[in-house]
């Protein structure tokens, strides 16, 4: 197959596929080409050689990679469009459950919590392959995060945000805890993207294991840890084992899509190691000190870095 065929093809698969991928990975300068000196090069050498089909080849893998890069633009565009509607829609679902008393203030907003963060990962293979794809998927909690800071500083009113992702209904809180939560998700789009599983490790543990801390401890942590009077047993016991599952779960749903590869039962020991240290740094912390959307991705971030590395 040559170059301009394999890209053509690629092509032909919205740029949603694994040979893309491939390219991609073992020779990422090839993308690049269309508009490089490279290829400017080697159709000149072609030319001045008089090889006619090394000329058209060239030309032809120019179209393709052009149209490829017009179309992952157009591509990302609507992914963002999508992603962006489902988050308002995921805010408006738990506004309107809070609204109709069919759900308490503190269960919304955490499950807001649990669900935005995993849910916005679980979208990331539907952006193109291209290196710009992070940027559109960054506006998602960037609007996010504009949202939070407007109504936050009360330059607007929306109850049902307030109502749906706040403890006690105060537009401030916005700035806080929600605030910190879209940032995190931005440091991790911007830096690690779905190429590493230290950025998926850290989200997995601040969306799921300390989301679901919060959902336990409340109902079933009556018997406290010695060293912190507001965290729990309960709590923290059940931010282990689901921050490792659900680590573990997001970890194979990226190596499916072909993003990384992982040694499972090498990259289960370390998950768990990282799980133990974000739940201990979770049960360490209180509102007064540090908020825990940034102690526990911090603390994970860190952890996994030094196990997974970039
Ligand atoms: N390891 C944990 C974590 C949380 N909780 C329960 O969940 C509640 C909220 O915990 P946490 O999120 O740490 O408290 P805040 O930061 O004050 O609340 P929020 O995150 O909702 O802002 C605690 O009061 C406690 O009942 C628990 O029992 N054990
Ligand atoms: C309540 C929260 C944190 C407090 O601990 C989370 C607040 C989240 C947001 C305001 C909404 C964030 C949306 C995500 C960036 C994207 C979700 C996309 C998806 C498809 C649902």
């Amino acid at each position: 197959m040559t170059l301009a065929s394999a890209v053509g093809a690629t092509i032909s698969f919205k740029h949603f596929s694994l040979p893309l991928l491939r390219l991609r990975q073992h020779k990422p300068h090839l993308l690049s080409l269309p508009t490089s000196t490279a290829a400017l090069l080697t159709r000149r050498r072609a030319w001045t050689a008089g090889d006619r089909d090394g000329v058209v080849k060239s030309l032809r893998f120019r179209s393709s990679a052009a149209a490829l890069t017009g179309g992952a633009l157009v591509h990302d565009a609507g992914a963002t469009a999508v992603v962006m509607a489902g988050a308002y829609g995921l805010v408006l679902t738990f506004d309107v459950l809070t609204q109709r008393n069919l759900m308490e203030q503190s269960l919304s907003r955490k499950l807001v919590h649990i669900l935005s963060g995993l849910l916005f990962m679980a979208c990331w293979p539907i952006f193109s392959t291209s290196t710009e794809a992070r940027y559109f998927a960054c506006l998602v909690p960037l609007a996010n995060c504009l949202r939070l800071v407007t109504h936050g500083l009360s330059l607007a009113t929306d109850e049902g945000l307030i109502k749906s992702v706040t403890r006690e209904g105060k537009p401030e809180e916005l700035l806080r805890g929600p605030l910190y939560y879209v940032l995190v998700l931005i440091v991790c789009v911007l830096v690690f993207w779905r190429d590493s599983p230290t950025g998926v490790i850290s989200l997995a543990m601040m969306c799921g294991g300390d989301g679901i801390a919060d959902i336990i401890g409340r109902r079933f942590g009556a018997i406290k840890i010695p060293y912190n009077e507001k965290k729990s047993w309960a709590g923290s016991i059940s931010m282990f084992i689901f921050g490792f599952l659900i680590s573990m779960g997001m970890l194979y749903y990226f190596s499916a899509f072909g993003y990384f590869q992982l040694d499972w039962l090498w990259t289960t020991e370390r998950v768990a190691l990282v799980s133990f240290v974000a739940t201990f740094v979770e049960s360490l912390s209180t509102t007064e000190t540090v908020d825990d959307n940034i102690s526990v991705p911090l603390a994970s971030m860190v952890t996994a870095f030094l196990c997974f590395g970039y």
